[in-house]
């Protein structure tokens, strides 16, 4: 489902003519946990040859950073004021980067001229660390909604967005084509971030606003796949580096490694309703909170993507914001 919450034809000149001055166009997606925000926000990003940031990627550092300086605890009551100073410092004095890989992400050409999209990789790193898998663990997602909620917290974090942004917009982007155009022809020259209050707060003057939305069910269910294809390709690794250890082995020890290693790794893997639990708790607190809670920004277009394919929900927001920059639609025969 496609909904406008602003009158997009009415503001299409307006900003189609800001864009042409100044260059520099701003994609703000925002919505619920899962809703298919990065993924979305990555192949728009490199279709259209502009910078991305994942805002929850610094939300999860910060909560990276609290976990290592024992500053934030998941049962303990809100920060105290010293604390939370302490956890503003760290978060103000970190270098934290976000890139798409180059190389990955590309759209996969069927016979019938139409392709399916492969959501590039993104790599975070904290200080030069690559800590990308470390910021999706269950110890950083059930603590990052409480670190998320301070206002002093969130302050530093806005600075590090539009920093980040400012920068993602003057460096060369990661498509095949490099920035300048896309595959498609559009110019290259703006920004997509993704998060909770970015055409809220963070982006209020945001060319194109989009509110991702699917059911609490759905949701769940593609995290669930997700993890699912995370836990395959660790119990593949795990056994390769059981094979390989096999020269110097005995080859009945290293199986044991390996049935071992699966056998823990499944034991912690949670099930559909676990992560549907965690989901809601997590979106509860994003919308219930006092600073820049999860809201829909009155201009924001809504794309309800429960039974939408990640193509089309691709392909929408890429016309939307080709309209809005005074270009014509290409992908409407889809
Ligand atoms: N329309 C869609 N249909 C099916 N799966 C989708 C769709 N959009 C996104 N996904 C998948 O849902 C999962 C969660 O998406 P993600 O972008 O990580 O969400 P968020 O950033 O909102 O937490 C990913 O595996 C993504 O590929
Ligand atoms: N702009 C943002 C982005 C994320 N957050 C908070 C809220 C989320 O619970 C956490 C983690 O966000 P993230 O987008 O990584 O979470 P999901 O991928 O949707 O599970 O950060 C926020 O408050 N404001």
């Amino acid at each position: 489902m496609l909904c406008s919450g602003g009158g997009i034809f009415r503001r299409a000149p307006t900003i189609a003519a800001r864009w042409l001055q100044t260059r520099s166009f701003t994609i703000a997606i925002d919505g619920p946990a899962a809703s298919g925000k990065s993924s979305t926000a990555r192949a728009v990003a490199q279709q259209l040859g502009f910078g991305y940031i994942d805002s929850g990627s610094i939300y999860r550092c910060a909560t990276l950073l609290a976990l290592r300086k024992n500053i934030y605890s998941v049962d303990a009551p809100p920060g105290d004021d010293e604390q939370s100073q302490e956890l503003v410092d760290l978060i103000s004095r970190a270098n934290i980067d976000i890139n798409i890989k180059p190389g990955s992400g590309w759209l996969a050409q069927s016979a019938a001229g139409t392709g399916r999209l492969v959501v590039p990789d993104v790599q975070v790193l904290l200080d030069g660390e690559d800590v990308s898998r470390e910021i999706r663990a269950p110890e950083i997602n059930r603590l990052v909604a409480k670190v998320a909620s301070d206002g002093g917290v969130r302050d530093a974090v806005l600075h590090t967005q539009r920093y980040l942004a400012h920068a993602a917009e003057t460096r060369p982007a990661s498509t095949p084509e490099g920035r300048g155009a896309d595959s498609s022809g559009t110019p290259g020259g703006g920004v997509v971030m993704d998060g909770r209050d970015i055409g809220t707060t963070v982006f209020p003057k945001a060319e194109l606003k989009i509110y991702l939305d699917a059911s609490a069910m759905a949701r769940a269910i593609r995290r669930w796949d997700e993890m699912n294809s995370h836990m395959k390709e660790t119990q593949a690794a795990a056994a390769a580096a059981a094979a390989a250890q096999k020269n110097t082995t005995d080859g009945d020890s290293a199986k044991k490694d390996t049935d071992q290693s699966s056998s823990r790794t499944s034991l912690s893997y949670p099930s559909v309703e676990d992560i549907a639990r965690e989901l809601e708790q997590r979106d509860y607190a994003d919308i219930n909170r006092k600073h820049s809670p999860l809201r829909i920004a009155s201009d924001a277009v809504v794309i309800d993507n429960t039974n939408m394919t990640f193509e089309h929900q691709v392909y929408s927001i890429i016309d939307l914001a080709r309209e809005r920059m005074g270009l014509p639609r290409r992908y409407d025969e889809l």
